[in-house]
């Protein structure tokens, strides 16, 4: 691309260098000789390429996890339903090149007048979409007086209740739009984020925001599963793009499921779990793998030899003990004990440096999609806060609820039949 084309909206990130000058300037080569080490790294590096950004559902639900995150929590601040349209009409167009690898607005970072600030922040420049995408939800408190929402607030957008042991602090938690962004590099997820607030200057203001730097789950039967920042595969048992039928059943909301705008859409609930590491290293492995359910290095379950092996929940020791124990995570945590319910889990893990006391301050900021939290993470988290032996080494200190609505056509923006 050259500078002729750049009043054509959405200047493409790598058409500025060309091709070969982005993936030097991107490290994608490097990336790519680093991948031939492993399997798992060089499923990575076929990971630059774009998501599509419209569809019957919004991206980012069941799209195969990306490595980073950068989630965003937004209070709106303008009390005019015409301009949360606008904004949302913005973020929208906004979102489509972002998504597409695009800078954002006429002009981009580089081709605009010398006497205005930049339209996009600049920072991606030269780097390929690495599959961003980009997912918006709306928490209980945009359904207040202030843009006549009320009566659409969908009965399954409840208040979260407080669970056993729960130390949430509000200034990391609610919000009345998120925003998660998702990708392989996180500069991209950051740069997305960044012009997304940037955009809504004046009429949203970021509430809290989250960085993740590892998947703690795979979405999809191609993915390897990762392990969290206690050293497990997590993600093992998780829902999987490949399930439609269950995906219909457990995370997509049908139409018969009440608020019409919402069908094809899904709930996402957020956690912020700060996890105790140092008390974590000084556990035995014997205990870490109890306290799971699961072995630490295979992450088969207790008493069967590979990963995906089904649990056997009745199966007992020499000692006649339940092999998977009876307050362990897995077993509190799986749909035979919960009603069948299942989540769509696709979290991250965090390192938001020390603490002051020497600490990490680490943790796994959990992602949850589903089609009734009613039914499926508000009872399955009572039952782990109860009796979860996991739960002296974590604590749950931030939260969020979002109606995530469907995806968006072509000329349609985010969240219009909300408005409708
Ligand atoms: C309310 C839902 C859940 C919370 C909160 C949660 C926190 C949490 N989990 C781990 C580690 C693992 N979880 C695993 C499985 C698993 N976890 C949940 C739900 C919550 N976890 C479910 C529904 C499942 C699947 C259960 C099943 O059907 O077998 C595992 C095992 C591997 C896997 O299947 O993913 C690990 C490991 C941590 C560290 C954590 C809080 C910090
Ligand atoms: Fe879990």
């Amino acid at each position: 691309m050259t500078t002729e084309d750049a009043p054509r909206k959405g200047i493409s990130r790598r058409g500025l260098f060309g091709a070969a000058g982005a993936a030097v300037a991107t490290g994608v080569a490097g990336y790519a000789v680093h991948s031939a080490l492993s399997g798992e790294e060089s499923q990575a590096a076929d990971n630059t390429g774009p998501v599509e950004f419209h569809g019957p559902h919004q991206a980012g639900i069941v799209t195969a996890a990306q490595d980073r995150l950068h989630f965003a929590a937004f209070d709106v601040t303008t009390t005019k339903r015409d301009e949360l349209i606008a904004l949302l009409k913005e973020w929208t167009a906004a979102a489509a090149l972002l998504t597409a690898g695009r800078d954002i607005g006429q002009y981009g970072a580089v081709n605009g007048p010398g006497e205005a600030p930049p339209e996009d922040t600049g920072e991606a420049v030269g780097l390929p979409p690495a599959r961003l995408t980009l997912t918006i939800g709306f928490g209980p408190s945009l359904f207040d007086k202030r843009f006549g929402l009320a009566s659409k607030r969908p009965a399954a957008l409840v208040d979260l209740p407080h669970f056993i042991g729960d130390d949430i602090e509000p200034g990391r938690s609610g919000g009345d739009i998120a925003v998660q962004a998702c990708s392989d590099d996180p500069q991209v997820a950051v740069h997305a984020i960044r012009n997304l607030a940037r955009i809504g200057f004046g009429r949203v203001a970021v509430r809290y925001s989250q960085l993740g730097f590892g998947r703690t789950s795979s979405t999809s039967r191609a993915q390897t599963t990762p392990r969290n920042l206690f050293g497990f595969k997590d993600g093992t048992n998780n829902l999987k793009l490949e399930d439609a039928e269950k995906l219909e059943q457990q995370v997509w909301v049908q139409p018969e499921d009440g608020a019409e705008w919402m069908a094809g859409g899904s709930y996402l609930v957020s956690r912020r779990i700060r996890m105790n590491i140092e008390i974590w290293d000084r556990t035995s492995l014997g205990e870490q793998e109890t306290i799971i359910g699961r072995g630490k290095g295979t992450g088969a379950p207790l008493g069967k030899a590979e990963e995906f092996d089904a649990i056997d929940f009745v199966a007992k020791g020499s000692d006649g003990e339940a092999k998977i124990p009876m307050d362990s995570h897995v077993r509190l945590a799986h749909p035979q004990f919960n009603n069948g319910a299942e989540l769509l889990r696709r979290g991250y893990n965090f390192v938001d440096g020390s603490d002051g006391l020497g600490r990490l301050d680490a943790g796994l900021f959990f992602l949850a999609y589903q089609r009734d939290p009613r039914k499926q993470f508000i009872p399955i988290q009572t039952q782990l806060a109860r009796t979860d032996t996991l739960n002296e080494y974590i604590h749950h200190v931030g939260s969020g609820i979002f109606a995530c609505p469907g995806g968006v056509t072509p000329g349609s923006y985010w969240g219009e039949k909300l408005f409708a």
